[in-house]
């Protein structure tokens, strides 16, 4: 057991509309049984960026705890930039799309033996449009989903449920991308385009299921039509899924345009529409204590 740390907790209050003080506590008792440091900053939703800049350059933290979901780790990872400082995750978001993927444990009091363990995995991230991406962006049906949750009040789940329908009623699908991959030009119509660094969305549905977080590459993803049968069978563990409904691409790099604007996310955060996304491979990595073996397996398949 390493010892002496200064631990940064940094927790979301309002992620998942949950209560967090559980976890906060467990964190507590187990720091204070250790003799490490803590310090904690929760987010305002203001501000939280320049006013974790100088947190972090003040305490300089050894390890940096975040409870939250995927907006909050991708905050904490654009602040870090680099994998010098380990993370470690409590899963509290409405959808917990990178956790979802490293196999954490639901239990408080093992996440926070984890998040402060030395079994490590260094993950790829994305600059998509000059911002960083952890887990997966897209265009399309998906984030118009999330812009009308996010103007809605109801957080977590049911939220996205709620908005779903109107969504599907709402949305302008097909759109028409053209997609420069690895040298080829290709001209797609498509439902949602996807760049993904994970398998997993935070639903559990798995859409990519080779994707691997440490390879240096991402996929493209394109689902070509809303096909329910097929948009169920992701969430199965093993997935086979037709190529009528999902073609992949590995890349290290990609531009989509589309010929008029479309709705597009980062991590779960709505980002207004664009005609045009440029993703590359980005030189941070982020280092995310993980349980031991467990991950591995699931990282590596
Ligand atoms: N105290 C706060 N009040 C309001 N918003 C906040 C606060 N702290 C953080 N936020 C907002 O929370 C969002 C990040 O949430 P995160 O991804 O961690 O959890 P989430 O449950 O998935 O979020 P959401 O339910 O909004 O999808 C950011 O948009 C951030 O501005």
């Amino acid at each position: 057991m390493s010892t002496n740390k200064r631990v940064l907790l940094v927790v979301n209050p309002i992620s998942g509309g949950k209560d967090k003080t559980p976890i906060i506590d467990e964190v507590r008792k187990t720091i204070m049984q250790r003799g490490d440091d803590l310090h904690i900053y929760e987010t305002r939703g203001e501000h939280d960026k320049e006013n974790l800049y100088k947190v972090v350059n003040d305490y300089q933290p050894t390890r940096v705890l975040i409870v939250g979901g995927d907006g909050t780790i991708k905050l904490m990872a654009e602040i870090l930039k680099d994998d010098k400082v380990p993370l470690g995750i409590f899963p509290a978001g409405s959808a917990n799309g990178l956790a979802e993927n490293l196999n954490l444990p639901t239990n408080n009091s093992e996440l926070t033996q984890i998040a402060l363990s030395d079994n490590f995995v260094e993950l790829d991230t994305i600059s998509i449009n000059n911002e960083l991406c952890l887990h997966i962006s897209d265009v399309g049906l998906n984030a118009a989903l999330i812009k009308n949750y996010q103007e809605g009040n109801i957080r977590g789940k049911l939220g996205y449920i709620i908005q779903s329908i109107p969504t599907l009623i709402k949305s302008d699908f097909p759109f028409h991308f053209k997609i420069e991959v690895e040298g080829r030009t290709l001209h797609r119509n498509a439902v949602l385009l996807a760049i993904a660094n994970a398998r997993k969305y935070g639903t559990g549905s798995t859409i990519n299921p080779k994707g691997k977080y440490d390879d240096g590459l991402f996929e493209v993803l394109v689902f070509k039509e809303f096909n329910i049968p097929e948009i169920l069978k992701t969430f199965r563990e093993k997935v086979e899924l037709s190529k009528d409904f999902l073609e992949i691409f590995s890349a290290s790099e990609v531009i989509i345009e589309c010929t008029r604007k479309v709705p597009f996310q980062i991590d779960g955060e709505y980002r207004g529409e664009v005609k045009k996304v440029h993703a590359v491979i980005s030189p941070v990595k982020i280092k995310i204590a993980v349980p031991q073996k467990k991950a591995e397996i699931k990282l590596k398949p």
